[in-house]
């Protein structure tokens, strides 16, 4: 595999990883690491809570290498920052090339990491109505729920900006899982023909940037180690009825969907997540991937670390 590299941006508190299959090697403020890391409706409901509720993956992607960047940051708190000026950047390059920014965000503890978007200087400087936010994996739970990533996005999230509820593009609740993935395929599909979703070459949505959070066994969106649904090729959207984090009911996006972002940040945070950050950035010779090492984006894919997620690196 080609060595990966990045140019990331000199903040002081960042030690950025040169990824390299080659031996470790340190450098002062520069580490580098091997890596095995593969960087690989009829109407959809688009109303907000505040209205009323309802408001080239390939088949190869695991032998193809893409470019990947890895921030590590001393803390969270300073990941978040970082987090926010990448995504204020590339809202002010999508909004200037092409007057929309899709933008898709996970649920669980990625969250509460985009708080500083909802400070000065971002509150007030992003053109936020131009954006259109989606979920890369919701459960099948109404969505003042506890469970719902809308909810949860909503509260830590989009009710603090002025994100225009029409452009909030939620699962409908009231249908089963099937019909939910269903609808919310529909709805891109109407999104991709209206040009607010862009189109990649292989014809599937291809998202401005996508925010994703792992979990512990490294899983990413709804998507899970040794499922069946991380082989899915042709659907945009799925379901699962047997997650095996609870709820077990869910939608998501699927790898050639999320594999055809022109950005994906992938955000860990903790020690707790430190072996499986060691599994996916290290020299892994283990025939059966985690899904987070399926992510493997056309565009660019940055991992953005805290000290205790990269513990182990
Ligand atoms: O269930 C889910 O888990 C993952 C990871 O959550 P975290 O709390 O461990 O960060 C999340 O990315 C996904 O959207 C969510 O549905």
């Amino acid at each position: 595999m080609a060595a990966v590299s990045t140019s990331v941006r000199s903040l002081p508190s960042v030690r950025h990883l040169r990824l390299s299959r080659l031996s470790p090697t340190v450098a002062p403020g520069r580490l580098s690491y091997s890596t095995g890391i593969r960087a690989i409706s009829p109407i959809c409901s688009v109303r907000s809570r505040r209205s009323d509720y309802r408001a080239r993956f390939s088949a190869s992607a695991m032998a193809e290498s893409s470019k990947a960047k890895v921030e590590v940051h001393d803390s969270e708190e300073v990941l978040a920052a970082s987090l926010a000026k990448y995504t204020a950047d590339l809202s002010s390059k999508f909004v200037g090339e092409r007057g929309a920014f899709t933008f898709v965000v996970s649920g669980g503890s990625l969250i509460k990491s985009l708080r500083k978007l909802t400070e000065p200087p971002y509150v007030d400087s992003i053109d936020w109505s131009k954006w259109h936010v989606f979920w890369v994996d919701e459960r099948v739970v109404p969505k003042d729920h506890d469970d719902s990533n809308y909810k949860l996005a909503y509260d830590g999230f989009l009710s603090k900006v002025p994100i225009l509820p029409g452009n909030v593009y939620s699962i409908n609740d009231a249908l089963s899982a099937e019909g939910a993935a269903d609808d919310y395929e529909t709805c891109l599909k109407h999104l991709v023909k209206s040009g607010v979703i862009n189109i990649s070459e292989a014809r599937f949505p291809k998202f401005d940037l996508m925010l994703l959070g792992m979990g512990p066994d490294g899983h990413v969106a709804s998507l899970f180690p040794g499922h069946v649904l991380i082989n899915e090729k042709v659907k945009w959207v799925t379901f699962i009825k047997d997650s095996p984090k609870p709820p077990p009911e869910r939608i998501t996006f699927t790898f050639p969907v999320i594999n055809s972002s022109a950005y994906i940040a992938l955000v860990v945070a903790g020690a707790g997540k430190a072996h499986v950050v060691q599994t996916a950035l290290g020299d892994s010779q283990s025939s059966e991937k985690l899904p987070v090492q399926l992510v493997s984006p056309e565009g660019e894919l940055t991992w953005f670390l805290d000290k205790g997620a990269a513990s182990m690196l």
